[in-house]
Protein backbone atom coordinates (compact mmCIF):
# COMPACT_ATOMS: atom_id res chain seq x y z
CA UNK A 1 0.00 0.00 0.00
CA UNK A 2 1.20 3.26 -1.12
CA UNK A 3 1.02 5.99 1.44
CA UNK A 4 1.17 9.82 1.06
CA UNK A 5 1.74 11.65 4.23
CA UNK A 6 1.29 15.67 3.74
CA UNK A 7 2.52 16.60 7.44
CA UNK A 8 5.85 15.73 6.07
CA UNK A 9 5.30 18.69 2.94
CA UNK A 10 5.06 22.05 4.13
CA UNK A 11 1.91 23.93 2.83
CA UNK A 12 -1.42 25.59 3.36
CA UNK A 13 -3.00 22.18 3.99
CA UNK A 14 -1.09 22.51 7.65
CA UNK A 15 -3.20 25.39 8.66
CA UNK A 16 -6.06 24.05 8.07
CA UNK A 17 -5.17 21.10 9.95
CA UNK A 18 -3.95 23.12 12.90
CA UNK A 19 -7.24 25.10 12.83
CA UNK A 20 -9.22 21.44 13.57
CA UNK A 21 -7.07 20.07 16.04
CA UNK A 22 -6.70 23.66 18.17
CA UNK A 23 -9.30 23.51 21.30
CA UNK A 24 -9.57 27.25 20.98
CA UNK A 25 -10.96 27.31 17.47
CA UNK A 26 -11.88 23.51 16.36
CA UNK A 27 -15.33 24.31 18.52
CA UNK A 28 -16.83 26.70 15.64
CA UNK A 29 -18.49 24.36 13.89
CA UNK A 30 -19.31 26.45 10.90
CA UNK A 31 -14.93 26.56 10.94
CA UNK A 32 -14.67 23.28 11.42
CA UNK A 33 -17.03 21.69 9.02
CA UNK A 34 -15.13 24.63 6.35
CA UNK A 35 -12.13 23.26 7.11
CA UNK A 36 -13.12 19.52 6.49
CA UNK A 37 -14.04 20.85 3.18
CA UNK A 38 -11.07 22.52 2.28
CA UNK A 39 -9.11 19.72 3.39
CA UNK A 40 -11.16 17.66 0.61
CA UNK A 41 -10.97 19.96 -2.06
CA UNK A 42 -6.73 19.93 -1.35
CA UNK A 43 -6.76 15.83 -1.05
CA UNK A 44 -9.17 15.49 -4.38
CA UNK A 45 -6.26 18.11 -5.79
CA UNK A 46 -2.94 15.96 -4.97
CA UNK A 47 -5.61 12.44 -5.74
CA UNK A 48 -5.95 14.07 -9.75
CA UNK A 49 -2.47 13.91 -10.24
CA UNK A 50 -2.28 10.27 -9.43
CA UNK A 51 -5.24 9.09 -11.80
CA UNK A 52 -4.89 8.16 -15.41
CA UNK A 53 -5.10 10.81 -18.05
CA UNK A 54 -6.48 11.52 -21.76
CA UNK A 55 -5.99 14.21 -23.89
CA UNK A 56 -9.11 15.63 -25.74
CA UNK A 57 -9.40 18.75 -28.06
CA UNK A 58 -11.59 21.97 -26.94
CA UNK A 59 -12.64 23.97 -29.37
CA UNK A 60 -12.49 27.82 -28.15
CA UNK A 61 -14.10 31.02 -29.74
CA UNK A 62 -10.68 31.04 -31.90
CA UNK A 63 -9.13 27.52 -32.35
CA UNK A 64 -9.11 24.17 -31.40
CA UNK A 65 -7.03 23.60 -28.08
CA UNK A 66 -5.62 20.38 -26.73
CA UNK A 67 -6.12 19.45 -22.60
CA UNK A 68 -5.31 16.36 -20.93
CA UNK A 69 -8.16 15.41 -18.53
CA UNK A 70 -8.80 12.57 -16.31
CA UNK A 71 -9.72 9.21 -17.96
CA UNK A 72 -11.01 7.48 -14.53
CA UNK A 73 -14.66 6.81 -13.25
CA UNK A 74 -14.98 8.19 -9.92
CA UNK A 75 -16.83 6.53 -7.06
CA UNK A 76 -16.74 8.90 -3.84
CA UNK A 77 -17.93 7.14 -0.82
CA UNK A 78 -18.00 8.62 3.00
CA UNK A 79 -18.93 7.05 6.32
CA UNK A 80 -21.37 9.32 8.39
CA UNK A 81 -21.46 11.52 9.99
CA UNK A 82 -18.07 13.20 9.86
CA UNK A 83 -17.61 12.30 6.31
CA UNK A 84 -20.02 14.34 5.05
CA UNK A 85 -18.18 17.81 5.12
CA UNK A 86 -14.75 16.20 4.02
CA UNK A 87 -17.00 14.51 1.37
CA UNK A 88 -18.44 17.42 0.00
CA UNK A 89 -14.86 19.37 -0.22
CA UNK A 90 -13.85 15.79 -2.64
CA UNK A 91 -16.82 16.20 -4.27
CA UNK A 92 -16.38 19.60 -5.09
CA UNK A 93 -13.00 19.51 -7.49
CA UNK A 94 -14.29 15.84 -8.69
CA UNK A 95 -17.93 17.11 -9.74
CA UNK A 96 -19.13 14.61 -11.99
CA UNK A 97 -18.07 11.62 -10.00
CA UNK A 98 -20.63 9.11 -8.47
CA UNK A 99 -21.30 8.94 -4.84
CA UNK A 100 -21.45 6.58 -1.87
CA UNK A 101 -22.73 6.60 1.52
CA UNK A 102 -22.45 4.28 4.41
CA UNK A 103 -23.51 4.51 8.21
CA UNK A 104 -21.05 2.88 10.06
CA UNK A 105 -21.06 3.63 14.03
CA UNK A 106 -19.47 2.61 17.41
CA UNK A 107 -21.93 0.50 19.32
CA UNK A 108 -20.53 0.53 23.05
CA UNK A 109 -20.71 -2.60 24.84
CA UNK A 110 -22.39 -2.19 28.58
CA UNK A 111 -19.25 -2.74 30.30
CA UNK A 112 -18.32 1.38 29.14
CA UNK A 113 -16.76 3.21 26.42
CA UNK A 114 -13.88 0.61 26.13
CA UNK A 115 -15.06 -2.10 24.25
CA UNK A 116 -17.56 -1.60 21.12
CA UNK A 117 -18.34 -3.03 17.40
CA UNK A 118 -18.93 -1.22 14.21
CA UNK A 119 -22.36 -1.30 12.75
CA UNK A 120 -23.25 -0.76 9.43
CA UNK A 121 -26.97 -0.19 9.01
CA UNK A 122 -26.92 1.82 5.82
CA UNK A 123 -25.67 2.28 2.30
CA UNK A 124 -26.62 3.71 -1.15
CA UNK A 125 -24.01 3.30 -3.33
CA UNK A 126 -23.88 3.54 -7.55
CA UNK A 127 -21.95 0.43 -8.96
CA UNK A 128 -18.16 0.99 -8.26
CA UNK A 129 -16.95 -2.27 -10.84
CA UNK A 130 -13.64 -1.17 -12.73
CA UNK A 131 -14.00 2.13 -11.15
CA UNK A 132 -11.66 4.29 -8.75
CA UNK A 133 -13.03 4.63 -4.83
CA UNK A 134 -12.42 7.21 -3.06
CA UNK A 135 -12.81 6.29 0.63
CA UNK A 136 -13.35 9.34 2.60
CA UNK A 137 -13.23 10.02 6.51
CA UNK A 138 -11.34 12.35 8.29
CA UNK A 139 -10.59 9.89 11.10
CA UNK A 140 -9.22 7.12 11.10
CA UNK A 141 -8.33 5.80 15.07
CA UNK A 142 -9.10 1.56 14.95
CA UNK A 143 -9.14 1.36 10.77
CA UNK A 144 -12.39 -0.83 11.19
CA UNK A 145 -14.85 1.40 9.97
CA UNK A 146 -13.12 1.96 6.92
CA UNK A 147 -12.25 -1.66 6.59
CA UNK A 148 -16.20 -2.75 6.97
CA UNK A 149 -17.34 0.27 4.54
CA UNK A 150 -14.89 -1.01 1.96
CA UNK A 151 -16.46 -4.96 2.55
CA UNK A 152 -20.00 -3.43 2.48
CA UNK A 153 -19.11 -1.79 -0.63
CA UNK A 154 -17.78 -5.02 -2.43
CA UNK A 155 -21.31 -5.87 -2.81
CA UNK A 156 -21.53 -3.14 -4.77
CA UNK A 157 -18.54 -4.87 -7.45
CA UNK A 158 -14.94 -4.91 -7.16
CA UNK A 159 -12.89 -1.49 -8.05
CA UNK A 160 -9.91 -0.63 -10.02
CA UNK A 161 -8.35 1.36 -7.68
CA UNK A 162 -8.65 2.53 -3.75
CA UNK A 163 -8.06 6.08 -2.23
CA UNK A 164 -7.73 6.07 1.36
CA UNK A 165 -8.47 9.85 1.83
CA UNK A 166 -8.13 10.45 5.29
CA UNK A 167 -7.12 13.45 7.65
CA UNK A 168 -5.68 12.08 10.95
CA UNK A 169 -4.49 8.72 11.21
CA UNK A 170 -3.13 6.36 13.88
CA UNK A 171 -0.22 4.38 13.17
CA UNK A 172 -1.73 1.19 14.54
CA UNK A 173 -4.96 2.41 11.56
CA UNK A 174 -1.83 2.38 9.24
CA UNK A 175 -0.79 -0.90 10.32
CA UNK A 176 -4.20 -2.17 9.76
CA UNK A 177 -4.56 -0.70 6.39
CA UNK A 178 -1.96 -2.10 5.10
CA UNK A 179 -2.86 -5.78 6.77
CA UNK A 180 -7.13 -5.59 5.41
CA UNK A 181 -6.76 -3.69 1.77
CA UNK A 182 -5.10 -5.16 -1.73
CA UNK A 183 -1.67 -4.04 -1.32
CA UNK A 184 -1.57 -3.40 -5.13
CA UNK A 185 -4.20 -0.94 -5.68
CA UNK A 186 -4.63 1.04 -2.29
CA UNK A 187 -2.93 4.36 -1.51
CA UNK A 188 -3.54 5.77 1.60
CA UNK A 189 -3.36 9.76 1.53
CA UNK A 190 -3.13 11.26 5.64
CA UNK A 191 -2.74 14.89 6.68
CA UNK A 192 -1.57 13.82 9.60
CA UNK A 193 -0.17 10.34 11.23
CA UNK A 194 -0.57 10.40 15.36
CA UNK A 195 1.57 7.76 17.49
CA UNK A 196 -1.21 6.83 20.09
CA UNK A 197 -4.74 5.50 20.67
CA UNK A 198 -6.28 6.18 24.35
CA UNK A 199 -8.29 3.59 26.43
CA UNK A 200 -11.19 4.53 24.12
CA UNK A 201 -10.17 4.07 20.75
CA UNK A 202 -9.44 7.62 20.18
CA UNK A 203 -6.80 9.45 18.21
CA UNK A 204 -3.58 10.88 20.72
CA UNK A 205 -3.36 14.15 20.20
CA UNK A 206 -5.60 14.03 17.11
CA UNK A 207 -8.84 16.25 17.41
CA UNK A 208 -11.31 14.78 19.52
CA UNK A 209 -14.65 13.52 18.34
CA UNK A 210 -14.82 14.65 14.41
CA UNK A 211 -18.73 14.34 14.44
CA UNK A 212 -19.59 16.12 17.39
CA UNK A 213 -17.47 18.46 16.40
CA UNK A 214 -19.19 19.02 13.28
CA UNK A 215 -22.56 18.53 14.19
CA UNK A 216 -22.99 18.67 18.06
CA UNK A 217 -23.17 15.76 20.56
CA UNK A 218 -25.35 12.50 20.26
CA UNK A 219 -27.23 10.71 22.49
O1 LIG B 1 -11.19 3.85 12.81
P1 LIG B 1 -12.32 3.66 13.75
O2 LIG B 1 -11.86 3.18 15.10
O3 LIG B 1 -13.39 2.80 13.19
O4 LIG B 1 -12.93 5.10 14.08
C1 LIG B 1 -13.09 6.05 13.09
C2 LIG B 1 -14.56 6.41 12.94
O5 LIG B 1 -14.95 7.20 14.06
C3 LIG B 1 -15.54 8.41 13.60
O6 LIG B 1 -16.91 8.27 13.45
P2 LIG B 1 -17.85 8.08 14.72
O7 LIG B 1 -18.02 6.63 15.04
O8 LIG B 1 -17.37 8.93 15.84
O9 LIG B 1 -19.25 8.58 14.19
P3 LIG B 1 -19.77 10.07 13.99
O10 LIG B 1 -19.07 10.61 12.78
O11 LIG B 1 -21.23 9.92 13.77
O12 LIG B 1 -19.46 10.85 15.23
C4 LIG B 1 -14.84 8.65 12.30
O13 LIG B 1 -15.48 9.58 11.47
C5 LIG B 1 -14.73 7.27 11.72
O14 LIG B 1 -15.86 6.89 10.96
O1 LIG C 1 -10.14 10.15 17.59
C1 LIG C 1 -11.22 9.79 17.12
C2 LIG C 1 -11.58 8.43 16.97
C3 LIG C 1 -12.77 8.11 16.43
N1 LIG C 1 -13.61 9.10 16.05
C4 LIG C 1 -13.29 10.40 16.19
O2 LIG C 1 -14.07 11.29 15.81
N2 LIG C 1 -12.11 10.72 16.72
MG1 LIG D 1 -18.06 10.54 16.43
Amino acid sequence: MNIIDFSKTNSLLNSFVREIRDISIQNDRLRFRRNLERIGEIMAYEISKSLRYKTISVTTPLDVAEISIPDEEVVIATILRAGLPYHHGVLNYFDCAGNAFVSAYRKYKETGHQSFDIHIEYIASPRIDGKTLILTDPMLATGSSMELTYRALLTKGTPRNIHIASIIASQQAVDYCKRHFPEEITTLWVAAIDPELNESSYIVPGIGDAGDLAYGEKE
